[in-house]
């Protein structure tokens, strides 16, 4: 059997698109995905931060970054949490189908780094406590994907 998949070595270029909306979250998302780059060979000044307002505004900003061609990848980070009204649903279900497009419409790698939480403390267990970091998570991924898809030519 012949088995493609990637590998975790990489000295590729990142892009990581991050909202501003819960901050104190999101900083540490960051912080994740970028130690989990640099830690698998990725330079820091390969990794490049875009800043957006909210995640609703992720996906126009991935799909922008993922069509420049300059990214071997695309990472989305991001943290909503629910309030008193349906406000979360809209946002978290745009956001994921706008990040899956912006992969789907380039063929660039574009990983889904938001946490989606019914309270502060759920975000905080994900963001480098209990539940690990998504950030990293979303990190991995990326550099998996990154190396995989040009061994699917
Ligand atoms: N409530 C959260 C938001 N809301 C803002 C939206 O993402 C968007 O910026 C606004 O509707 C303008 O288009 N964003 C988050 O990232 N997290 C939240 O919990
Ligand atoms: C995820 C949201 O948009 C939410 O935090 C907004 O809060 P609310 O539903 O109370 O307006």
């Amino acid at each position: 059997m012949k088995v493609l998949e990637g590998s975790y070595v990489s000295g590729g270029k990142f892009a990581i698109v991050a909202s501003r909306f819960n901050e104190f979250i999101v900083s540490k998302l960051i912080s994740g995905a970028e130690d989990t780059l640099v830690r698998h060979g990725v330079s820091s000044d390969d990794i490049t931060l875009a800043w957006v307002p909210g995640a609703f505004e992720i996906p126009i900003a991935a799909l922008k970054l993922a069509k420049s061609g300059n990214y071997d990848a695309v990472i989305c980070l991001g943290a909503v949490i629910r309030g008193s009204t349906s406000h979360y649903d809209y946002v978290c279900s745009e956001v994921s189908k706008g990040v899956a497009q912006a992969g789907l419409q380039t063929g660039v790698p574009v990983l889904f780094g938001v946490v989606t939480t019914e309270n502060i403390e759920q975000a905080i267990e994900r963001a480098g406590t209990k539940a690990g970091n998504k950030g990293a998570d979303a990190a991995m991924a990326a550099l998996e994907m990154a190396s995989l898809l040009p061994k699917l030519d």
